[in-house]
Order: structure tokens, then sequence, then C-alpha cells
């Protein structure tokens, strides 16, 4: 197999930008079911990305949580009052979304009967849904009735998944990169989902047995929360495309590539590594998120820099 580079120019095409047509529905909300008492900051990090993406609306949905889980970090602030406070513009409660993003930031541990039924009925409906971390485990099972779906493993979550070695998942740094891209595109194949496997390329598969490539990326992305910021960008890209992303299943999959594309463009702003070989400074998951309108603007080449 010889899985293509999805380049800043085909990711480009899939950035869309506002008209005068547009309201903020129609630019795309996207729904966040993301973090919790422990991981507060994953939500955070999610919306922000999300906003940055370019959506219209963005909405936080907190999950239900174990007493158990409410008390384990005492005094720390709820996600929903810490996405509040450092992003006031985002909608509290359910409504309509057009993409979902869920599991960032969560521990299937902790989760209750309550919030699988809800995850699974979100998997189970129309909307495009971006499955990252505490959620992936809920995907076996859900039947083949179901929503596009993105997976957004590293390669840790991705050797559980789907059960493999480390060599073939990608966690060892010699494996060879045709038979990581082989044992992505097989598990996108069985669960019947677009599957994106983080890394410093990260490789991208549908259903179908397209695989694309993404990087290498700039290595300062490497940095806790930078795939919490991956996923909301990518729920923003699935949110302005939903009604296409219905109607063509090639299409996931080349949002999830143009995310990926998107996200190491804002790093390598944010770090100050244009050709994306470690150079610059240091860098937060928070940094990235920020550099999100920047890299837009650069892949569309509408700003001069
Ligand atoms: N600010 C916040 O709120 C943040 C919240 N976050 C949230 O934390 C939750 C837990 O996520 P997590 O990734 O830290 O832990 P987990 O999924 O248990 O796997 C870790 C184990 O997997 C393995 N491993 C192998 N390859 C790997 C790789 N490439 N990258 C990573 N791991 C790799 C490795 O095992 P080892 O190889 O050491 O045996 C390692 O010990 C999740 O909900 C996430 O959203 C984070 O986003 C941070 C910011
Ligand atoms: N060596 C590397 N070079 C470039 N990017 C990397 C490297 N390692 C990881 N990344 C990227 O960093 C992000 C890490 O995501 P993830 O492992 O989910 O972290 P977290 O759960 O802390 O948010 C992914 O986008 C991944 O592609």
């Amino acid at each position: 197999m010889n899985a293509p580079a999805w380049t800043r120019e085909r990711a480009a095409e899939l950035l869309r930008s506002p008209g005068p047509g547009d309201d903020k529905y129609r630019r795309g909300v996207v729904g966040l079911r993301t973090g919790s008492a422990r991981y507060p900051g994953a939500a955070v990090l999610g919306v922000e990305a999300a906003w940055r993406a370019g959506s219209g609306m963005v909405r936080y949905v907190p999950g239900s949580e174990s007493p158990g889980a409410r008390s384990a970090v005492p005094g720390l602030a709820a996600p929903a009052a810490a996405v509040l406070a450092a992003r006031p513009e985002t909608v509290f409660g359910t409504g309509r979304c057009d993409a979902w993003v869920i599991g960032s930031g969560t521990d299937p541990a902790l989760r209750t009967a309550a919030e699988a039924a809800a995850l699974r009925a979100l998997l189970r409906g129309t909307a495009p849904v971006v499955v990252d971390a505490g959620a992936l485990d809920l995907v076996r099972g859900i039947g083949s009735e179901h929503a596009p779906l993105v997976l957004t493993p590293h390669a840790g979550e991705f050797a559980r998944l789907a059960e493999r070695g480390a060599a073939e998942s990608g966690r060892d740094s010699a494996a060879d990169g045709a038979a990581r891209d082989a044992a992505v595109a097989e598990l996108a194949a069985e669960l019947g989902a677009t599957v994106l496997l983080k890394g410093s390329v990260t490789r991208c598969a549908s259903p179908n047995g397209e695989v694309l490539h993404a990087g290498p990326a700039t290595p300062w992305l490497a940095s806790a929360g930078t795939g919490d910021v991956l996923a909301g960008a990518l729920g923003a890209l699935l949110a302005q495309h939903a009604e296409a992303v219905r109607a063509d299943a090639a299409l996931p999959v080349r949002l999830a590539a143009t995310a990926a594309v998107l996200h190491d463009a804002a790093a390598r702003i944010a770090a100050g590594d244009p050709e994306g070989r470690g150079a610059g400074r240091p860098i937060t998951a928070r940094d990235v998120a920020d550099a999100l309108p920047a890299a837009w603007a650069e892949l569309v080449g509408r700003v001069e820099r």
C-alpha cells in the first residue's frame, strides 16, 4: 500500500469560509460531550478548538458521572464551569448539533449506565461523531446502523481497540509504515468507521480502504492535550460539511486528514517551526488551539504573513 500525503492544497479545499447567505446555524453547530471531574481541561481544549476551527456555534453538554468521580479531585472546577470561564460564547445543554465530539477527557471506568446510553444514542444517530479517548470502547457492539464515525486513537488506544501488538499498531517506532497503514485500514473496514491514528505521521483510513497521510508534523505537537484540540477541530470541520458527509462516504477521511494538516499548521505557527523539523520554541495545547485561525488563513492563502 502506498498511501498518498494529504497536502495543504487539498486541505485548503475543504476549509469552508462563510458567505453572505450564512448564519450561525448554517456555518455548523458542534456539540461536545467531553471532559470530566478528573479532566476538565480536555473539555476546555476541545471547545476552544471547535470555535477556533470555524464553527458557527459550539454547544457543551457535560456527561453524567458516578458520585465517586465527582469527588476524585476536591476543589477542581467542574468541566462546564471551566468551559464557561474560558469561552462564554459556548451554549450549554442539548439542542440541534451538526456533529458531535465525545470521549476526550473521560475515563470509561467511571462512566455511568446513563452516560453510556446517551453516548450510544449519539453513535447510532445521524450526525457525524468524533470518537476520542474514553469513548472508543463503545464503538464495538453498536451494530451496523450508526452515524458517520471518525475514531481518533493514539497508538496506545489503537492497540487496545484493534487488539493488536505494538509493531502493527505503531507503538514500535521501527514498525513498517505499510503495516501500520494496513492495520488502520483493516480496523476502519471492520468497524465501518473512519480511523485517524495519531502520531508524527497521522494515518487516516476510510472503511472502503482509502488511506491518507498527514505529516510528519512538528515534533513540538507531542504535548498533553493536543489530541483534545485535534478532536475539537475535526468536529468543527465535520459540522461544516455535515450534509455532504452523510451523502459521501469518501468525505470523512479527507476531513480527518484536513484536520490533522490544519492542526500541524497551527502548531508550526505557535512553535515558530515553519518547516516542521523541531526548530523554534516549546508550545502548549492551548497555544495550538489559539493558532488555528492563523493556520486557517495560511492554508486558504487569504492573509499575507
Ligand atoms: N488537560 C486534560 O484534561 C488532558 C486530558 N487528557 C485525557 O486523559 C485521558 C487519558 O489519556 P492518556 O492518553 O493520557 O492515557 P491512556 O489513554 O490511558 O493511554 C496512555 C498509555 O497508552 C500507551 N501509549 C502508547 N502509545 C501512546 C501514545 N502515542 N500516546 C499516548 N499513550 C500511548 C502508554 O502505555 P505504555 O506504552 O507506557 O505501556 C500510556 O501509558 C484521556 O481521556 C485524555 O483525553 C489528555 O488528553 C491530556 C490532557
Ligand atoms: N512525535 C510526534 N511528532 C509530531 N506530532 C506528534 C508526535 N507524537 C504525537 N503527535 C501528535 O500529538 C497529538 C497527541 O494526541 P494524544 O496522544 O491524543 O494526546 P492527548 O491525549 O494528551 O491530547 C496528536 O495530534 C499526534 O498526532
